[in-house]
């Protein structure tokens, strides 16, 4: 996507040096606009932990070449997957993390040690070439959801979309999930406006969705997490769009804490409930979301403190909560597969069944 005119991944490789890595720092937006270089995969699995990269897909294509980066100190098969066993562990919900660290493993071991640094770069270029092609798609898919809306509405009224946490451009490698048919409906002239929760404790909505879509032209309105259902029972949401970091075989969603709540609103008021995803993020191994995906409960200090800029322009973070509450903070939540509308992926749109999953990837 385009930043200012100039066209941007969300990683890349340092055009000058033909090895280091870049990304955008994450915790630093909205308000700020900073390149990351990243030359170790310790700086690899650091930018994954603290967020500064962020979104299923991404971390993905990132700890790729976090492997890549540690293949250049030391290309022997114990550090080599010593090295992907650490970066795996960084954050534990998205599938995509574990399945790129697999693929790079099984494009890898096979290759000589003298070899692998080169074949270690190949193979996570191809990756975030797929990834990006595989968001294009989705988008192309979900576009249709959207025509399909407009083409039973007078010419120009206006379509709300819905959307939690940030599923856009920079938490993938380009284009986005759920944000892929909201840019292209945009593009082609559908009036879209975008519902934009603000998802609570880390408010990637606020600051990463709500940047995206202003940086691109896209009508939105930033909302409170729990303003969702009541904008529903009003008939202001036309559908519900969002992304995830797993989905089970058999269709249930896992995103961001709260999509869940999300789903339950959009069946009581019958708003269609999509979810858009890359086949990478479906864990076949999977069959019960709830009790299977494993959910990453992240430091308490992200509920009892609210990052932000001050009057002086100063990025900061205040506390909001007494001293000494405990606070708990479960980062992702499941949507079982009966809430869900149907899931968007590169292939089509399916139901979220086991037979819709296994009718676009029958090779599973
Ligand atoms: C295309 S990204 C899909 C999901 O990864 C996204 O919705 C999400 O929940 C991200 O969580 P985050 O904790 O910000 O990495």
């Amino acid at each position: 996507m385009k930043i200012n005119g100039t066209p941007y991944r969300s990683v890349w490789v340092n055009e000058k040096d033909g090895w280091s890595i870049h990304i955008f720092d994450q915790t630093r937006l909205p308000f700020s606009l900073d390149i990351l270089r990243l030359t170790t995969q310790q700086e690899v699995a650091h930018a994954i932990r603290t967020m500064q990269v962020r979104g299923a897909p991404l971390i993905g294509a990132v700890a790729a070449y976090g492997l890549a980066l540690a293949l250049r100190q030391d290309a022997s098969d114990a550090a080599m997957e010593q090295n992907a066993t650490m970066l795996a562990a960084t954050r534990p919900t998205a599938v995509n993390l574990h399945w790129a660290i697999d693929r790079m493993l099984n494009s890898l071991r096979p290759v000589a040690p003298a070899d692998r640094v080169a074949a270690a770069y190949a193979e996570a270029g191809r990756i975030c070439n797929e990834d990006a092609a595989q968001n294009e798609a989705i988008g192309r898919h979900g576009l249709e959801l959207i025509r399909e809306i407009a083409k039973n509405r007078p010419a120009g009224t206006q379509i709300n979309l819905l959307t939690h946490c940030n599923a856009g451009w920079i938490a993938t490698v380009d284009w986005g999930t759920a944000l892929a048919p909201i840019y292209m409906a945009h593009d082609e002239g559908l009036n879209v406006h975008v519902w934009v929760d603000e998802t609570r404790p880390r408010n990637q909505g606020a600051a990463l969705t709500a940047w995206e879509l202003g940086s691109h032209g896209v009508p939105h309105t930033v909302i409170a997490d729990n303003a969702g259902g009541h904008l529903m029972q009003h008939g202001k949401v036309d559908l519900v769009i969002v992304g995830t970091d797993r989905v089970t075989r058999t269709g249930d969603v896992a995103n961001k804490i709260g999509t869940y709540l999300k789903a339950l609103a959009a069946q009581d008021n019958k708003v269609p409930f999509w979810v858009a995803l890359p086949s990478t993020t479906i864990d076949w191994s999977v069959a019960n979301g709830v009790t299977e995906i494993p959910i990453e409960e992240r430091a308490a200090s992200e509920i009892t403190h609210v990052a932000g800029r001050d009057e002086n322009g100063k990025q900061t973070r205040v506390q909001i909560t007494p001293d000494g509450s405990p606070a708990a903070n479960p980062a992702f939540d499941v949507t079982p597969a009966r809430l869900v509308t149907g899931l968007i992926t590169e292939r089509g749109v399916c139901p979220a069944t086991e037979e819709g999953l296994r009718s676009l990837f029958p090779e599973q």
